[in-house]
């Protein structure tokens, strides 16, 4: 039925947001499905790392297995990094999926630092816990050139965030 990528750092929300919203969408009798990286990455994207090619091919697997939920009618919520506008673009025009950035400015993910990953990446790189290819510290962020939907999580409640999507939601169905 309607196919959304969500993009934006680790920590921005796009978990939080897509649950809440798939709730609501539920109790209105909608069929709906999140695709989750995190998830999808310990399953059939176990093979895949942080690298562009890798990220790219992630979300080119994500959107097929989205695709063939809306076919059945669904709405499917992608929910990962999603960094690349090219892996974006392609979503985009196979599946006319709608972009809906996650937005959150790097100082608070910093300061949520909920999987402690930034504070990993911010370390010398010397030190056994440094992690590198974290999205937005050690590793490119492409900004959406044409996002659908902006919402800004530093601004926004998660209450508020998903009144917005789900209004968006329903202008498309
Ligand atoms: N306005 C907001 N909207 C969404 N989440 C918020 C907001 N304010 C604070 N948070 C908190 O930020 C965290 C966001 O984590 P979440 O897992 O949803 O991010 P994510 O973008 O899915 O990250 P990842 O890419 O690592 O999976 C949660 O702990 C959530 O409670
Ligand atoms: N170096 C890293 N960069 C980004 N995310 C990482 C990294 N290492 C572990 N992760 C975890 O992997 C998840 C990102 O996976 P995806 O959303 O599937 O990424 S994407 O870039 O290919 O879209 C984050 O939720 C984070 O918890």
């Amino acid at each position: 039925m309607l196919l959304i990528q969500l993009t934006g750092l680790s920590g921005a929300g796009k978990s939080t947001i897509a649950n809440m919203v798939k709730t609501r969408l539920l109790d209105e009798g909608i069929p709906t499905i999140i695709i989750d990286g995190d998830e999808y990455r310990k399953t059939i994207c176990a093979d895949l790392g942080f690298s562009r090619a890798d990220r790219c091919e992630n979300i080119r697997r994500l959107g097929k297995v989205a695709s063939s939920y809306c076919q059945q009618g669904m709405v499917a919520i992608i929910a990962a990094i999603n960094p690349y506008q090219e892996a974006r673009d392609e979503l985009a025009s196979l599946y006319k999926a709608k972009t809906v950035f996650i937005h959150c400015p790097l100082r608070v993910l910093i300061e949520r630092d909920t999987k402690g990953l930034y504070r990993r990446a911010l370390l010398d790189a010397s030190h056994p816990e440094y992690i590198t290819n974290l999205t937005g510290v050690n590793d490119p962020y492409e900004d959406p050139s044409h996002a659908d939907l902006i919402l800004n999580t530093s601004l926004s409640s998660p209450e508020e965030a998903t009144a917005f999507f789900l209004d968006f939601i329903k202008k498309h169905l």
